[in-house]
C-alpha cells in the first residue's frame, strides 16, 4: 500500500497558477490587496485542480501513541496522560474537540501505539505495537512496523476523503513527543540537537540540557542514516508521528490540500516529503510554534506559517484555527463580484 500511494502522489498543478492569477484580478478589490489569502487560494487551486475550490467540511485526524523515551524523564507529564487524553478526545472534552465543532470538522481519534488500553468510544484501534522502544537502548521500532504505521495513516486520510471531506488536519497526542520529533529533526537535517530542543509540555528550563544530551546519545547510539528516511523513522520513532507522515501521503496522492500544526506535525511532514517530495506543493502551514525546533523545521521545507499565537499544545488545534483563513480565501473567490458584473470601475491593472 505504501508503494501505491508513493506512485499515486502527483506534483500539483501549477499550469493552472495563471487562470487563477486572472479570476483574482478580476474581483472587486484592488489586485493583490487580499494579500496571503490570494496566495492561499491560488495554492488550493494548484492542489485541488479545481478552479472554485473548496475546503469544507475539514476532517481532522488525531494519532495518539506513546514513546518508551519517555523513561528518561524528557517531559514534564507522566506517559499515563497519553491514554487518558485520549479517553478525553473521545469524550468530547478537549481542545481540538472544541476547535474540531467550531469549524464543522469530521474529528476521528487513532489510537496507533498507545501503550494501554484506551476506554472510550468512537476510537479507531489501529494499533501496530504499545508504544516505541526507548531509542535510547535500540531501534525505536523495526522497519516493518514503521512501514505498518505509515500504512495507518494512509488508510485515515482514505477515511476522511471517502467521507467527503475537501481538506486535511493531522494531529497528534503523544507524551515525549518533542524528544522524538527533535531526535527526527537532527537526524535528517543535521543540525545541533541544543538548536531544536524546546520544553515540550513544559519541562524546566534545567532539565532541557539533559533532553538535549539524551538525543544526543541517542544519535550516536542509533546512526540514523538521512539518505534513508524509512530506517530514520524507525530508529528515532515514534508510531504516530509515521502514522501522520502517512496521511500527508494518503492526503496528497488524493490532492487534498493538507494544513499542517505545530511542531511534530511539522517534523512528520518533513519525513513525508523525504518519502515523497512531491507531497510538498500538498502543504499548508497554520502557525509557528513555541517549540524552538519548529523555526528550523520551517525554514527546511520553506514554509511560512500563517498564525503566531504562541501554542504548544498539539492535536491539530493551531491548524483548526487557522481553518477559517482558508474558508475565507475559497468564499472571496467564489462569492465575491467582478468589476464587470458589479459595474464597478477597474483601475490600471484590472480589466
Ligand atoms: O505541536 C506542538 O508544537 C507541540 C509543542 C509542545 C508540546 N506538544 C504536545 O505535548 C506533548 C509532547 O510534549 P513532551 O514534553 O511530552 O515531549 C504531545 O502530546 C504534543 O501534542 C505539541
Ligand atoms: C494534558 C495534555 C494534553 C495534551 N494534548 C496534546 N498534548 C498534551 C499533553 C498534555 C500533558
Amino acid at each position: 500500500m505504501l508503494a501505491d500511494t508513493l506512485a499515486a502522489i502527483a506534483p500539483v498543478d501549477d499550469t493552472l497558477a495563471a487562470t487563477a492569477q486572472t479570476r483574482l484580478d478580476n474581483l472587486t478589490k484592488p489586485p493583490g490587496s487580499l494579500g496571503r489569502l490570494e496566495s492561499l487560494v491560488q495554492s488550493l487551486i494548484c492542489m485541488s485542480g479545481d478552479i472554485v475550490p473548496r475546503v469544507s467540511p475539514p476532517g481532522v485526524i488525531v494519532f495518539a501513541a506513546d514513546h518508551g523515551v519517555a523513561e528518561e524523564g524528557v517531559s514534564a507529564f507522566p506517559q499515563e496522560v497519553t491514554a487518558q487524553m485520549v479517553t478525553n478526545f473521545a469524550a468530547g472534552g478537549a481542545a481540538i474537540n472544541v476547535f474540531a465543532r467550531q469549524i464543522g470538522a469530521r474529528l476521528e481519534v487513532v489510537d496507533v501505539g498507545v501503550n494501554g488500553d484506551v476506554e472510550g468510544e468512537g476510537v479507531v484501534c489501529d494499533k501496530v505495537r504499545r508504544g516505541t522502544a526507548n531509542f535510547c537502548r535500540e531501534d525505536a521500532m523495526s522497519l516493518a512496523e514503521a512501514k505498518r504505521a505509515i500504512e495507518v495513516g494512509i488508510r485515515a486520510a482514505g477515511r476522511s476523503h471517502d467521507a467527503g471531506c475537501r481538506c486535511l488536519i493531522v494531529g497528534e497526542m503523544g507524551i515525549a513527543n518533542t524528544t522524538s520529533s527533535s531526535a527526527l529533526l537532527a537526524a535528517l537535517s543535521g543540525l545541533s540537537v541544543s538548536r531544536l530542543v524546546g520544553q515540550g509540555t513544559g519541562i524546566d528550563i534545567s532539565r532541557l540540557s539533559h533532553k538535549a544530551e539524551v538525543i544526543e546519545g541517542a544519535l550516536v547510539a542509533r546512526k540514523p542514516d538521512p539518505a534513508q528516511p524509512l530506517e530514520v523513522l524507525a530508529k528515532l520513532g515514534g508510531l504516530e508521528i509515521a502514522a501522520m507522515a502517512g496521511a500527508y501521503l494518503g492526503a496528497a496522492a488524493r490532492r487534498m490540500p493538507i494544513l499542517v500544526d505545530g511542531f511534530i506535525a511539522t517534523v512528520a511532514a518533513l519525513v513525508a516529503c523525504r518519502l515523497a517530495p512531491a507531497v510538498r506543493g500538498y502543504l499548508l502551514f497554520a502557525h509557528r510554534s513555541c517549540e524552538p525546533g519548529h523555526d528550523a523545521a520551517l525554514e527546511l521545507l520553506e514554509a511560512r506559517p500563517l498564525l503566531d499565537l504562541q501554542l504548544r499544545l498539539g492535536e491539530g488545534t493551531g491548524a483548526a484555527l487557522a481553518f477559517p483563513l482558508l474558508e475565507a480565501a475559497c468564499r472571496m473567490l467564489s462569492e465575491m463580484a467582478t468589476f464587470a458584473s458589479a459595474g464597478v470601475a477597474s483601475g490600471d491593472k484590472a480589466e
